[in-house]
């Protein structure tokens, strides 16, 4: 049978189709480290081969926020509601009736090869773009014509496809922009170091600190980020996204372009910030062990539509969402 690997998001040439696609990488594990179902993992991903997080010497997504997701699973509320979201730019149809919601505390993927719509989705999310037709309710509330300023005040946050960090600036300034929204203070205030102005800044500080000892980079907290290996300035990225103290954090593509290691580094905190802030984590990523491993759910697009959306065990199963990867039915 003819093994198609999950890792990259081109649609399979024509000639490669055929047979079952590898959910590569990491498979999903039961909390004994155990594959459901005793299926065998795909060797080809670009996490350590074969491995699964637990031999990484990291816990699985199943193991390590097993009670975290169980309970998103059973009792998290829906926070984020998508009602058939249509988006178009002139002729070209983006997203097209698309509705799924996100729970509270759950790590929800949107997965689906190049072009699919997931980054529009993303857009449509944090208030960048805004759909045609649609509703979109968070928390309750219906939102309308939302700019991505008010979505961060609303706690959304976000991390970039491409890494949208200050290269000259430090570590530390870097991830000190992420406060703007929390500032409270006017620019006076600030420019003349007066004291309400200067004690929110002490905070602002103290919860940065917090966010550089969590993410482990306090070695490079003064180094221009246009120094640093791309794996490293990913998790500024991120970094600065927590010291907004997000509830959901939105992630585009937070592996792209890494190694093995810092893959691996990136998979642990991902899962940390949704074990123990609780934050709710919706990420885009082509990496389908990564996938399949961390996320409670996963949505998949093709071509702007959703063509699947459940558990990783269902969606790999479904029919539509093999042929879209590898372009034949079964
Ligand atoms: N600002 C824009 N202007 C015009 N067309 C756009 C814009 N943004 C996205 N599109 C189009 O919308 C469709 C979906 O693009 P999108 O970037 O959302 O897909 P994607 O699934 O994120 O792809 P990739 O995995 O390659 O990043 C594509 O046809 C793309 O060309």
């Amino acid at each position: 049978m003819t093994q198609v690997a999950w890792q990259g998001t081109d649609r399979v040439p024509a000639g490669q189709r055929g047979g079952q696609p590898e959910w590569s990488g990491m498979a999903r594990t039961d909390a004994s480290g155990a594959i459901p179902g005793g299926g065998a993992i795909a060797p080809s991903g670009p996490m350590a081969p074969g491995a699964p997080l637990a031999d990484m010497g990291l816990q699985t997504g199943a193991q390590q926020s097993q009670q975290t997701h169980e309970q998103a699973r059973t009792g998290g509320e829906v926070i984020l509601d998508l009602q058939h979201i249509s988006l178009s730019f002139g002729g070209v149809k983006a997203l097209t009736d698309i509705s799924f919601d996100v729970c509270e505390h759950e790590i929800r993927a949107i997965i689906g090869p190049n072009g699919a719509g997931k980054s529009s989705m993303l857009n449509v999310i944090n208030g960048v773009y805004h759909p045609q037709q649609g509703r979109i309710v968070f928390r309750g509330e219906e939102r309308r014509q939302m700019h991505p300023t008010a979505a961060a005040r609303q706690g959304i946050a976000r991390t970039f496809q491409n890494i949208a960090l200050f290269k000259g600036m430090t570590v530390l300034d870097n991830i000190m922009t992420g406060r703007n929204t929390q500032f409270r203070t006017g620019f006076l205030a600030h420019a003349l170091w007066w004291g309400p102005a200067r004690n929110e800044e002490m905070r602002h500080r103290q919860k940065v600190e917090e966010v550089i000892d969590f993410l482990e980079i306090q070695s490079i907290r003064k180094t221009p980020v246009g120094r640093l290996p791309y794996g490293l300035q990913k998790r500024v990225e991120l970094a600065r996204a927590l010291a907004a103290e997000p509830s959901m954090l939105l992630l585009d593509e937070p592996m792209a372009g890494m190694n093995v290691e810092e893959k691996q580094d990136m998979c642990r905190f991902i899962l940390d910030v949704n074990r123990q802030f609780g934050t709710t984590i919706v990420l885009i990523e082509h990496d389908m062990g990564v996938v399949m491993d961390i996320s409670d759910r996963v949505v998949v697009l093709d071509y702007g539509k959703k063509i699947g959306d459940g558990t990783p065990d269902e969606v790999k199963g479904n029919p539509d969402v093999i042929k879209a990867y590898l372009g034949t039915s079964h």
